[in-house]
């Protein structure tokens, strides 16, 4: 981590040290258009609503989307992953999105070494297995670059493709899976053409099989392993769109995200596609949390989660590694982001003690990315981490979830004296919003509201301070629209959802006794981002932000 003295921070011109400060990240929850599709907007939520009233000196709007979180395009929208990296580290980083299309279009994805691993497989006759999902959201994964690999890895001697998707409805509308299979389907009699066997083996939707997070519930990277490697499921069919069709007729509550485990056979029932010894196994998600399970049942010889029936010897591949501390997996096509120096290093080098607390779904958001992607506490003296058990439901059954747990344990942080820095994450307005239930939604944002007024009444008993804001857009828009902005129905005139998050900007709202009245937003930073907020809580703490920091939104005025 470096000398004690590089990470030694200059104390802050007008803000004191020694006040508990407690930061708020409200999960999807972007300031967007007011109008009846706003579930932001619809809720209930006059608290928040009237910490507007601080602008623009305590209230304002930041991006959290496109080129300002390190992502390939401003039509990119903003997700956890980039949202928390840049809020942790201060630094607009170019992420995983960006890294694989540049890997694709120099080549060096086929020169490196994770490739040459691979190609040892392939070159002896092994089956290339690619696992992943299946959209165009950009968000842990994109079909283009998938396509552009097959085709470069068939050119270097894949003759034998198995691909395992994942039907997406969360980054991308419900129902575009088969849009997304046909494409898929197209792309690989293309291949076939070329004289390569390339074909679907089996799939399900992300959130039923495979694509856990957070070790939430193993049972769902289970069910994935006997559908990919095992070649076994509940359900199997002569194709994937057959898989779609049938299982939906079957239940038509089935949804894009929720599709049951299925298995391609052949005429005979055999599984096509199962994993054997000697098989190449890539993992084509470049973002992390929701393929560290599967990499891990891949990678660990002692694995012990679930039975996985029979663990064949492959060479395993991730499109990145998800994780550089455990080093997992072992190999991978692409290099991650480097993210040095965050903000949780330098403030433990200060001494600042913090607790940091999320439920499951997004634990590691406010720990493991908030941290550059390190898993494990930073200090183990100074802070404390603190999760609260996620519910294992779809949330719009329960959009409470776990927010008053959260705030629970967030007050009795604050209101102990033994901690400057409160970090939390509410959930709902993320996890509830890509159920695309409207009602529930409304009660989603209601309890946030809720929460976050019971917590800057407790900071302000103990004179500290405050900052609220968000890492990207979602509830604020549940409706998908036309160019126009007009929302789309279906044809009973019922409004479609939009189940993925938002391009809009999102909140900034700071105060608290121990904010001085000299302390405001500057107005000369009107394109400021996610990564602007590092520099300024840092300055909330009572410290100046490293310079290389993107600056801070505040200024000191003088009265
Ligand atoms: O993984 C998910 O749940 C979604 O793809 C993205 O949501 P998140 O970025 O808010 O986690
Ligand atoms: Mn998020
Ligand atoms: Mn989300």
């Amino acid at each position: 981590m470096g000398s004690e003295c590089e990470f030694a921070l200059k104390s802050h011109s007008a803000i004191e040290r020694g006040k508990p400060f407690l930061l708020i990240i409200m999960d999807g929850w972007g300031e967007n258009l007011e109008d009846d599709y706003n579930g932001v907007y619809m809720a209930g939520t006059g608290f928040l609503k009237s910490l507007k009233a601080g602008y623009p000196d305590r209230w304002r709007t930041i991006k959290a989307h496109g080129t300002a979180v390190g992502l390939p395009s401003d039509a990119d929208m903003g997700n956890s992953e980039v949202g928390h990296n840049a809020m942790g580290a201060g630094k607009v980083i170019n992420q995983g999105a960006a890294l694989v299309d540049t890997a694709l279009a120099n080549g060096n994805i086929f020169t490196d070494a994770g490739f040459e691993y691979i190609k040892e497989a392939f070159d002896n006759g092994g089956t290339l297995h690619l696992i992943g999902l299946l959209s165009d959201g950009g968000v842990h994964s994109r079909y283009d670059q998938l396509d552009l690999f097959m085709r470069g890895a068939h050119e270097r001697g894949a003759n034998k493709i198995r691909v395992h998707p994942l039907t997406d409805g969360r980054d991308v509308p419900d129902g575009s899976s088969v849009q997304f299979v046909e494409q898929l389907e197209k792309d690989l009699a293309d291949l076939r053409a070329k004289g390569c066997d390339a074909r679907i083996a089996s799939g399900g939707g992300r959130m039923h099989v495979t694509m856990d997070r957070y070790e939430a519930d193993w049972k769902i990277v289970e069910r994935g392993w006997h559908a990919h490697v095992l070649g076994e499921a509940p359900h199997k069919f002569q194709s994937a769109l057959e898989a779609l069709v049938e299982l939906k007729k079957a239940d038509p509550k089935v949804n894009d995200q929720y599709y049951p485990p299925w298995v391609i056979v052949d005429e005979d029932g055999e599984a096509v596609g199962p994993v054997q010894d000697g098989d190449a196994v890539v993992i084509f998600n470049f973002r992390a949390d929701r393929v560290v399970e599967l990499s891990k049942a891949f990678e660990y010889p002692d694995f012990d989660k679930f039975d996985r029936v029979r663990y064949p010897k492959v060479h395993f591949v991730g499109m990145m590694q998800y994780d550089g501390d455990l080093k997992l997996p072992a190999r991978y096509l692409v290099t991650p982001p480097v993210i040095e120096k965050t903000s949780g290093v330098y403030l433990v080098k200060n001494g600042v003690r913090t607790f940091a607390c999320s439920e499951t779904q997004k634990f590691g958001h406010v720990t493991f990315f908030w941290n550059g992607n390190r898993s494990g506490k930073l200090d183990d003296k100074l802070e404390t981490y603190f999760e609260v058990p996620s519910d294992l439901c779809p949330f719009n059954e329960k959009p409470l979830m776990k927010a008053r747990e959260i705030r629970d344990a967030a007050k009795a942080a604050i209101l102990s004296g033994k901690h400057d820095y409160i970090r939390i994450n509410f959930a709902n307005g993320d996890m509830v919003g890509h159920t695309g239930v409207f009602d529930a939604v409304l009660d989603a944002c209601s309890v946030v509201d809720e929460c976050v007024k019971d917590l800057v009444d407790a900071i302000d008993s103990v004179g500290g301070s405050y900052m609220i804001t968000a890492d990207h857009g979602n509830a604020d828009d549940m409706v998908q629209r036309n160019k126009k902005k007009e929302p789309l129905r279906d044809e009973n005139g019922n409004p479609l959802p939009l189940t993925s998050h938002t391009l809009a900007p999102v909140p900034v709202m700071i105060g608290g006794p121990a904010l001085p009245s000299n302390v405001r937003f500057r107005r000369d930073l009107p394109k400021a981002g996610l990564a602007n907020i590092t520099a300024t809580f840092m300055n909330m703490l009572g410290f100046e932000a490293p310079s290389d920091y993107e600056p801070t939104l505040l200024e000191v005025v003088s009265v």
